[in-house]
């Protein structure tokens, strides 16, 4: 039996727990300090057991997965490495930064065990073991920061176990990896974060502000809803990068300012070009994206009583839907709906229903 321990079943400790629990040969154990967290992961069945106990979340494990903020990381390590451990055991993190924790590991004397740092490239702006899923993973990337010294045979066991996620590995230096997640996932976190309080603040005083905010800036925001803790410790974890950063992207709005104060249509244009050609070339939603939800839009006429019978048609096939929402509707234009699937499977269902009568495009 292959014993796999995941330090706090969050969103990302719940769907790596979703992936391995009921696989061949497999027990899951959860591990929390609080007692009704510890009930919660068991009344929910996302683990086969848990424990308050880190000496007994540890005994005899085979893979050990710290899914704590980023703040807790080296503290969780430091505490392993203090504990029996069963020789040949891999410790693994999915922490959002990578360079503090393998330096930590690194200092570290582990005896007989291993510490391979990890990242999955998935998530969401909900946190909790209440929004965990086990398709989280498919076909995201999963960052492994293996040292010089890892053994490959090592290696090799951890790649082999995470097929469950459907996750494709990649194998990326520490401090190359902070550089990149830094660019596109922290730095995008803050600028979403900006951007909502600077409107919250004109909203103060007209909640037309909030009235008339559209699919751009929900789209742009999305983010802006994650969690304060999580990423109060990846931000500061990620500091020194991150500081550069912001630089640059005050260099990129400056820039701005300039096409605007100089009424530059050209130049305006030329940057609409050549972020459309950046942002087209990302590759497609089914290869490697990041989504927590399968979107459909649908194009549909005006007309009373239209979106109950598509809600009609999509629960009488049994098809869940997550969210709804009108992106569009006046009375001259079509409006176009936004229908969310938690499920690929049941977004690829109803756009085969809804295309026989609507306009749909994903
Ligand atoms: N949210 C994402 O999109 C995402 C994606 C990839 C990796 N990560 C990383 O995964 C880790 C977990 O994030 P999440 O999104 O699952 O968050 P989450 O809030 O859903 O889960 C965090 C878990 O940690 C527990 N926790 C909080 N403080 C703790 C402490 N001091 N000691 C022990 N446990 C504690 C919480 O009870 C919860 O179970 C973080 O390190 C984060 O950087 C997050
Ligand atoms: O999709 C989201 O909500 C995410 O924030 C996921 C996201 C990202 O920025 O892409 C966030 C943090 C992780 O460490 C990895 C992925």
């Amino acid at each position: 039996m292959t014993k796999i321990t995941i330090f706090a079943v969050g969103l990302i400790g719940g769907s790596l727990a979703m992936c391995f629990k009921g696989k061949p040969g497999i027990k899951v154990v959860g591990h929390s300090n609080n007692p009704s967290s510890v009930e919660k992961y068991l009344k929910r069945e996302v683990v086969d057991e848990a424990t308050t106990s880190m000496e007994e979340a540890v005994r005899d494990a085979d893979y050990i997965f710290l899914c704590v903020p980023v703040g807790n990381l080296e503290e969780y390590l430091l505490k392993l490495s203090k504990l029996p451990l069963k020789p040949g055991c891999i410790i693994t993190d999915v922490g959002s930064t990578k360079a503090s924790i393998a330096r930590c590991a690194a200092q570290l004397q582990l005896k007989d065990a291993y510490f391979i740092g990890g990242h999955p490239m998935a998530g969401k702006e909900k946190s909790g073991v209440e929004a965990a899923t086990s398709r989280l993973f498919e076909n995201a990337f999963y960052v492994l920061t293996p040292e010089s010294r890892t053994p490959q045979e090592v290696y090799d066991r951890l790649a082999e176990l995470l097929k469950w996620t459907k996750a494709h590995i990649v194998k990326v230096d520490p401090a190359r990896h902070d550089e990149i997640v830094g660019a596109i996932s922290h730095l995008p976190h803050i600028i979403a974060v900006a951007l909502v309080n600077q409107i919250a603040g004109y909203n103060e005083s007209n909640s037309l502000y909030k009235d008339l905010a559209a699919g751009g800036f929900r789209d742009i925001t999305r983010i802006a809803s994650s969690d304060p803790i999580i990423w109060r410790d990846i931000l500061l974890d990620n500091k020194s990068v991150l500081l550069q950063l912001l630089k640059d992207w005050n260099a990129e709005i400056a820039s701005f300012i300039r096409l605007l104060e100089k009424g530059d249509g050209p130049g305006i244009e030329q940057e609409f070009l050549r972020a459309n050609q950046f942002r087209n070339g990302l590759p497609e939603r089914r290869k490697g994206v990041i989504h927590s939800f399968y979107d459909v839009y649908v194009d549909v006429p005006d007309h009373p009583g239209v979106i109950g019978q598509i809600t009609t048609l999509l629960g009488s096939h049994r098809i869940n839907l997550s969210n709804i929402q009108i992106i569009e509707s006046r009375e001259d234009v079509p409006g176009v709906l936004r229908l969310s699937f938690s499920e690929e499977s049941h977004m690829d269902k109803a756009l085969e229903l809804l295309k026989k009568d609507y306009a749909v495009h994903v």
